[in-house]
């Protein structure tokens, strides 16, 4: 069973009322990061490849505090803490606005006990321009069975 946007919102801060939907929170886009090495997947272990973050688009002035993104693969990462609760997994799907202006978000599985900043694949197959704090994503919370708890590399990531 999935839960309610308003106990979701519960484990998202900050958030205000226009995030909270019927049934999840919407995350809003803090930081776009652009990878310049290779990372490295191993049988026991990952290295995350070296990045950037992208600049704002200052240059022209035209809109300030925005991200002009050309076709591309980055790594987003949302503005909100989120906790998710024992007893629920998370998942992140792309706002849908996102998806009809050619763009896409790629999301992994968020743990019962994680707590952190997380970061998602952002897929712009067509030039886009993203201001920072903006909606990309909306958390919703299903009901999980589990044993342990996330004790992870990225448990409390990005907090500051
Ligand atoms: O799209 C996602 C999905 C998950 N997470 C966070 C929450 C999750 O609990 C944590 C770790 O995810 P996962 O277990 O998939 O990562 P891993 O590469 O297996 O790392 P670890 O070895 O720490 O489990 O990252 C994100 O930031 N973005």
């Amino acid at each position: 069973m999935y839960r309610s946007g308003a106990f979701v919102a519960e484990c998202v801060s900050p958030t205000t009322d226009d995030q909270i939907q019927p049934n999840g929170v919407d995350l809003t886009l803090d930081i776009v990061f652009e990878q310049l090495e290779p990372g490295r997947i191993t049988r026991d272990g990952k290295e995350i490849g070296e990045r950037i973050a992208r600049p704002l688009e200052e240059l022209e002035q035209k809109h300030p505090d925005t991200y002009y993104l050309p076709k591309g693969a980055y790594v987003a990462r949302y503005g909100e803490r989120i906790r998710i609760p024992e007893g629920h997994v998370g998942f992140v799907y792309p706002r849908s606005s996102l998806m009809r202006n050619s763009c896409m978000l790629n999301t992994a599985v968020w743990d019962a006990g994680y707590e952190g900043r997380g970061e998602g694949l952002l897929q712009v197959h067509h030039d886009v321009e993203i201001e920072r704090g903006a909606r990309i994503a909306q958390l919703v919370f299903a009901k999980a069975n589990h044993e342990d708890v996330y004790d992870g590399s990225y448990q409390g990531e990005n907090l500051e």
